[in-house]
């Protein structure tokens, strides 16, 4: 296996902001509420990672424990909120949930999909029948994807990122769909990555998919790395929590779940960088200023501001006053000299008004 890496995460966070209404989060994007005044949920806590060349890594975890919301900011879907992310090469994700546009036929999308990959349309013309012949649809092809069933979406979704030659293939539960011959035909285009060195993470609750397809494991929970290492070791200790989840009574079950639920929504994101710098500081023996700093740039070096910053709002701002008056100007019939001149004018209008039964006024 090479030591070059695919993919890397240093302290990978992602938050949700969890609205009530529709004004709360309008609001929020203008900055005009407070932002401690929605509940977070912190839906990764501080992932790190790395996934090397050729290599198969499973991602496991219970229910809502984090794995998509990691594997879609591997495939640039979403953002991270804080941390580093490098995704070396060209990634293509397959998932019930993402992937094709439902108004559009098959075909189109296995377009769509090629050219986003950067393909030229010769290259997608000579992969276009191999596609439609593995996703076996037959001329479904030419219909819009709405009209198909949720087995052949996910087998067109299969069918097209495994042809569109992804450096890192990301199947997010994927294969749970489908008849046995599809499954197999899947499983052999898998094993053909992997003899070709590619990248796969594959994310599933099948432990018996994961134990056959992935070199290493990564366990994803409550949205804190638990556990990564080789395969057979970390699909043994999730098994074993699992049963002793189970073994809990329903009370006991439902404690745990909402303890580690609430964790996600107290997470501190200062108090977190505080603690990373302070590893840093340890580690590398540098000063204290240093490490605060270079956490700092980790944290935050490569993250949009999610917020509007006060320069945008007022550009916006600026932008809806002049559609306003220019909309005023229209409205009124006078010139737009004379409106600049004398803005007053704007409320004499000079068009003949009617009535509500339609008769003319002069
Ligand atoms: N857009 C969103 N807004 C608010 N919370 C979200 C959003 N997307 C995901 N979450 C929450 O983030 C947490 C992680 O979700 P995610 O889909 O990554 O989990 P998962 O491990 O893939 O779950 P599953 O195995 O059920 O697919 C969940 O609690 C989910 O409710």
């Amino acid at each position: 296996m090479s030591e070059e890496y695919k993919i890397k995460l240093k302290n990978v966070t992602k938050e949700y902001d969890l609205y009530r209404t529709k004004s709360e989060k309008l609001k929020s994007f203008f900055n005009l509420t407070k932002h401690d005044n929605v509940p977070h949920f912190w839906s990764l806590k501080g992932v790190s990672l790395t996934i090397y060349k050729g290599e198969s890594v499973g991602i496991i975890g219970v229910n809502g424990s984090g794995k998509s919301t990691m594997s879609n900011i591997i495939s640039g879907i979403i953002p991270q909120t804080t941390g580093f992310v490098d995704v070396r090469g060209d990634t293509s994700i397959v998932a019930i949930s993402a992937g094709l546009k439902r108004s559009l036929t098959g075909l189109e999308n296995i377009r769509l999909k090629g050219l986003m990959q950067g393909m030229s349309f010769a290259e997608i013309d000579a992969v276009r029948d191999d596609i439609i012949e593995f996703a076996d649809i037959g001329d479904f092809i030419d219909q819009p994807v709405k009209d198909y069933s949720s087995g052949m979406r996910s087998r067109l979704g299969f069918a097209i990122a495994v042809h569109i030659n992804p450096d890192i293939l990301i199947i997010d539960e994927a294969l749970s769909v489908g008849d046995d011959t599809f499954y197999q035909k899947c499983l052999d285009k898998i094993e053909q990555f992997k003899k070709e060195g590619k990248t796969i993470l594959f994310v599933s609750h099948s432990l018996k998919q994961v134990e056959m397809l992935c070199d290493r494991t990564a366990w994803i929970h409550f949205g804190d790395l638990r556990m990564l290492g080789d395969t057979e070791e970390v699909v043994n200790a999730y098994r074993q929590f699992s049963a002793d989840f189970k073994k809990k009574s329903a009370k006991g079950r439902s404690d745990y779940q909402k303890e580690k639920k609430q964790l996600q929504l107290n997470f501190d994101i200062n108090a977190y960088e505080q603690q990373v710098a302070k590893e840093t500081q340890e580690k590398e023996g540098i000063a204290e200023h240093e490490a605060k700093k270079t956490t700092h740039n980790l944290f935050y070096g490569e993250v949009l501001p999610s917020k509007m910053t006060t320069a945008s709002k007022w550009l916006i701002l600026a932008a809806l006053f002049v559609m306003l008056f220019f909309a005023f100007v229209t409205v009124s019939g006078h010139s737009v000299t004379k409106s600049i001149s004398d803005p007053s004018v704007l409320l004499h209008p000079v068009y003949p008004k009617t009535s509500g039964e339609g008769q003319i006024f002069k």
